[in-house]
């Protein structure tokens, strides 16, 4: 295509919303007409299923729930009266305990201020307010937040360590949708005993966002946590950064949650539109479908070209990936759907793997996400004429058209700056694709059922650890690795038991092991 063709496509194709100062170009991915006139009906039937998600339908029919995310940014198209008092309300709660601790009415019994928050999460329930945190949190937030997302006795070492002076003013939420998930609950549980140990009163500085009745739940309400907000049945994990799991730490921090709120309805309302080319979600689907021939065949590299949005790709990894990423789709026909995604922030990955990308293997659609304003104020020159600024921008548009030239395709999204309007539309816009191109493809987007065979599977070794313990505690004599497997009753899982012990052992917990460490049937396995 000659510029001139080019620059015609470039302008056919740009999508722009004035309000948002948003802008999507799709130009140089090589979709030509007859590829969008093609999936036409597919679109057809997504916009109808999404408008009955929307309405309320059954849109998770595995978990026998309805999807409904889009209401907590207007609650006015909840299906009952219940839902869209239940959110509003929520918002309200959310307000109102943000006012008393920012205000120190609430305040921490040895303090007369919070200081820090402490937030206990995994998946869904940390990455959104991890994301948001980076992107908007300001350079002195009124209460700075620190991350527990994982079981990693050293990451929460780290943590309580850090905050070790601090604890007496520092707020603990402990978010989990299920209330029972095993990560937060064991972050839960050390950071309770740090705050004992320090004489500390835990639930006078614990909160729980949570299913109504979950462990997490009845476990709050019988200490009498300071406060408890509710996640709903019908918003996943992934989807609940605009619901009191994203709004509450976001709001604690200073962050405008009403202009975060703000931001994903008007993008709400864009992505509603019934025509392809007239609503960004839809072309964003387009690409991906168009990239990836609808069977997630190239990865979607995410570089914004902003420092704060750089957690942004790893929470579209959870969004896109545990959506789509499926075995069955709805009909139950095996068809390992998904779309791979990675990416830190530009131009920085330029000097990391973009070598890759422009001359090597072509299995990826890049999407640039550009932010117009470079920062708040004038900027001093590094060269004559030249800004950190324009920098940045240039080395995006270099590196589009580099990757462009190598027939390497590219969306490019355009915010105007990050600011929580603009982060809520981004959350929105992504939302949406992502639902419609689960419907394109035909996969429940909304569950995850492959999660559950690795939790299922790290049980079964905890409960081998249990025996192999209990086996050991009655052995006079040392044992082989055969033979404690034997008297385990497990000898097919001869590997898993030596990765037990070793691990045990390591950690100078309950187990001796003597040998040579590289030749495993000298071992010689006794109790400590
Ligand atoms: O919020 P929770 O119930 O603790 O769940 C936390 C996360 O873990 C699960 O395994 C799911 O894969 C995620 O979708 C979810 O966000």
């Amino acid at each position: 295509m000659d510029a001139a063709a080019l620059w015609q496509r470039y302008q056919d194709w740009l999508y722009y919303d004035e309000g948002l100062g948003f802008y999507l170009d799709v130009s140089r991915m090589r979709f030509d007409d007859a590829f969008v006139e093609a999936l036409q009906p597919k679109f057809d039937r997504a916009f109808a299923d999404m408008a009955a998600l929307e309405e309320g339908a059954i849109a998770n029919p595995d978990e026998n729930r309805m999807v409904g995310h889009y209401w907590l940014r207007d609650p006015d198209l909840a299906p009952t009266p219940e839902i869209k008092q239940d959110i509003i309300q929520t918002v309200e709660k959310i307000e109102d305990f943000t006012k008393k601790v920012l205000s120190g009415n609430i305040h921490p019994p040895q303090a007369s201020r919070f200081t820090d928050i402490i937030s206990i999460g995994i998946g869904g329930s940390a990455l959104g307010p991890q994301f948001v945190a980076e992107a908007l949190s300001p350079d002195f937030p009124p209460l700075a937040i620190h991350f527990i997302d994982n079981t990693d006795p050293a990451g929460i070492d780290r943590i309580l360590t850090r905050l070790r002076n601090r604890l007496a003013s520092t707020l603990v939420i402990v978010i989990s949708k299920s209330g029972g998930t095993p990560e937060p609950r064991n972050g839960m549980i050390e950071v309770k005993k740090a705050y004992a140990g320090h004489n500390l009163d835990f639930s006078k500085y614990a909160i729980a966002i949570t299913s109504e009745g979950s462990n997490l739940d009845n476990l709050a309400k019988s200490e009498n946590w300071l406060a408890t907000f509710p996640m709903y049945d019908w918003v996943g994990g992934r989807t609940s950064e605009l619901s009191a799991v994203g709004l509450l730490p976001a709001a604690l921090q200073g962050i405008d949650i009403w202009a975060m709120l703000a931001g994903a309805k008007v993008m709400d309302t864009l992505t509603r539109v019934h025509d392809v080319k007239n609503n960004p979600a839809a072309m964003l689907a387009l690409s991906w479908y168009f990239a990836g021939n609808g069977r997630g065949e190239k990865d979607m590299v995410v570089l914004p070209y902003k420092d704060s949005l750089l957690l942004f790709s790893r929470y579209l990894q959870q969004l896109v990936m545990e959506s789509l990423g499926k075995e069955k789709d709805l009909d139950g026909k095996t068809v390992y759907q998904g779309i791979a995604v990675y990416g830190n922030k530009g131009s920085t990955d330029q000097h990391a793997y973009v070598q890759q990308l422009r001359e090597g293997v072509a299995n990826f659609f890049m999407t640039f996400i550009e932010v117009l304003e470079d920062r708040q104020g004038a900027s001093p020159e590094v060269e004559p004429g030249v800004t950190c600024g324009d920098y940045l921008s240039g080395l995006l548009q270099g590196t589009r058209l580099a990757l462009y030239e190598n027939h390497r395709d590219s969306i490019t999204v355009t915010i105007p700056q990050v600011n929580p309007r603009t982060v809520g539309a981004l959350i929105a816009l992504y939302e949406r694709a992502v639902g419609l191109y689960g419907f394109l493809v035909n996969v429940n987007a909304y569950h995850q059922p492959g999660v559950e065979a690795g939790k299922k599977a790290a049980a079964v070794i905890l409960d081998l650890q249990r025996q192999v313990c209990q086996v050991l505690a009655n052995e006079s004599k040392p044992l082989s690795l055969t033979q404690l497997a034997e008297k385990v009753g497990a000898s097919d899982r001869i590997e898993a038991i030596y990765k037990i012990v070793r691990h045990l052992y390591a950690n100078g917990r309950s187990v001796k092991l003597q040998g040579n460490l590289g030749d495993l049937n000298s071992l010689q396995i006794s109790a400590l």
